[in-house]
Parts: C-alpha cells; sequence; structure tokens
C-alpha cells in the first residue's frame, strides 16, 4: 500500500475515489462544489478527464480529444481508465496512478464500468467508491434541465441508468435527491469519511 509522510509524521495513505452513477445524478455537480470547498487540501486532487467531446460543452470542464487521436493516446498508455458511453471516449490520465502512489487523494468521474479495471491496477484497498444515487424521475428532470443532449439521447441515458450494478467493498451510497446544498453536504461527509478511514488503515 502506498503512503504519504506528513510533515507531523503522520501516514496517509494514497486513495483513488471513483465517483459513479447514472448520467444526470449529479456527479460533476457535486465534484465542481467539492473541489471549490476542498482547494484548501492539498493531497486532494480533481483531475480534468479527456473526452471525445467539444471543448466549450455544457457541463464539467474537460480535456478535449479528437476522435481520430484517443484510440492512438490509448495504445501510448496515455490513460489509466478508458471507457466508451454515449458516442463518445473518455480517458483518465495516466498520472493519476502516480499520484495516487504519492499519497494523495485522488477523486474523479468515472463508468460503473472500469470499478473493476481501476481495482485491479491501484489495488483494492486504495479504490473507493461514491455511488451518487437519485429516483429516475429525478435523473429525468435534470437531464432536461440541463439541456446539454435532445430527447433521444435523454431517453437513451435513462436506459443505461440500470444498466451497472455497483457492488464490492468500499461504497459509500450518496442521495443527491434533495436540493443541491444537502447533496453537497453529504458528498463532502462521505470524501471526509473515505479520508478517515485511509489514514486509519
Ligand atoms: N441536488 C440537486 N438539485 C438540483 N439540481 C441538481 C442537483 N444535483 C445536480 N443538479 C443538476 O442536475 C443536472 C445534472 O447534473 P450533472 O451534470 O452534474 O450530472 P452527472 O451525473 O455529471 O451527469 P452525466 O453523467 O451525464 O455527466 C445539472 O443541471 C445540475 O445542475
Ligand atoms: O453509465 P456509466 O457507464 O456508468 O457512465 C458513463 C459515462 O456517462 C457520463 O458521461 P458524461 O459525463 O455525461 O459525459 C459519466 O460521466 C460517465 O463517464
Amino acid at each position: 500500500m502506498t503512503e504519504r509522510h506528513t510533515h507531523d509524521g503522520a501516514v496517509k495513505t494514497g486513495l483513488l475515489v471513483l465517483v459513479v452513477g447514472p448520467s444526470g445524478v449529479g456527479k460533476d455537480t457535486l465534484l465542481d462544489a467539492a473541489r471549490e470547498r476542498l482547494k484548501g487540501a492539498a493531497h486532494i486532487c480533481f483531475p480534468r478527464r479527456c473526452i471525445t467531446r467539444p471543448a466549450g460543452s455544457v457541463g464539467e470542464v474537460h480535456i478535449p480529444v479528437r476522435a481520430e487521436d484517443f484510440g492512438q493516446m490509448a495504445r501510448q498508455g496515455a490513460f489509466l481508465l478508458s471507457w466508451k458511453a454515449h458516442d463518445l471516449c473518455y480517458g483518465i490520465p495516466r498520472h493519476v496512478q502516480d499520484d495516487v502512489a504519492e499519497g494523495k487523494t485522488v477523486i474523479v468521474n468515472v463508468s460503473r464500468s472500469v470499478i473493476d479495471d481501476a481495482r485491479s491496477l491501484i489495488g483494492h484497498d486504495q479504490v473507493r467508491i461514491l455511488s451518487i444515487r437519485a429516483s429516475r424521475e429525478v435523473l429525468r428532470k435534470r437531464l432536461e434541465s440541463r439541456g446539454r443532449e435532445d430527447a433521444l439521447d435523454i431517453e437513451r441515458r435513462l436506459a443505461r441508468a440500470s444498466a451497472y450494478q455497483v457492488d464490492g467493498n468500499n461504497i459509500v451510497h450518496v442521495d443527491n435527491d434533495a436540493d443541491l446544498e444537502t447533496g453537497i453536504a453529504r458528498f463532502i461527509a462521505a470524501i471526509e469519511i473515505d479520508q478517515a478511514i485511509a489514514n486509519r488503515a
């Protein structure tokens, strides 16, 4: 297990925190709030994802990659984790593995389909899952109000909502079915629980 020694001699364990859940549940919104509120915590990082989506789209700030370049980048080892969804390709930059090895807590939004890959690559004890949940009715309303996808795309995203089970160890469920401030408070509390558990490990 990789560890970081702080100036007071305490030992900290590196962590990869995977934020997962169906489209529209609020992952990026919660991540943006946590990034802002935890910016004083130097050992916590929120890396941007590489996505074959044009720059400047509604929603998260990402690193835009041309679809024709993504495959070659993947073959050259640019990504620790990568997947396809919604006719797009997504990649988590390779440096995340080094950040965790240095004892940092790295928090990223990933597809539920790559959880087991992450556990194999990083180690089961150092991967923690924050599974964000909301009802299907809430997902629909949020996708419609976000306005990034058309009606057909929204239906496809809702159909995918129940496509994966999130199971195994180290999972914390965060209900984001209430107002945003409540969701943010629950999300940050879940991050702090993960930190506390890791630092006792
Ligand atoms: N608790 C909340 N209350 C009200 N609106 C919310 C809440 N959480 C998120 N939203 C809104 O719901 C919409 C979807 O949120 P967001 O884009 O963060 O979801 P996501 O899980 O990242 O989806 P995707 O996987 O498609 O990127 C956004 O417009 C966001 O402002
Ligand atoms: O349904 P699964 O595979 O768990 O999630 C698939 C992907 O869908 C969403 O994409 P976006 O953020 O809307 O681009 C998520 O962020 C995730 O990367």
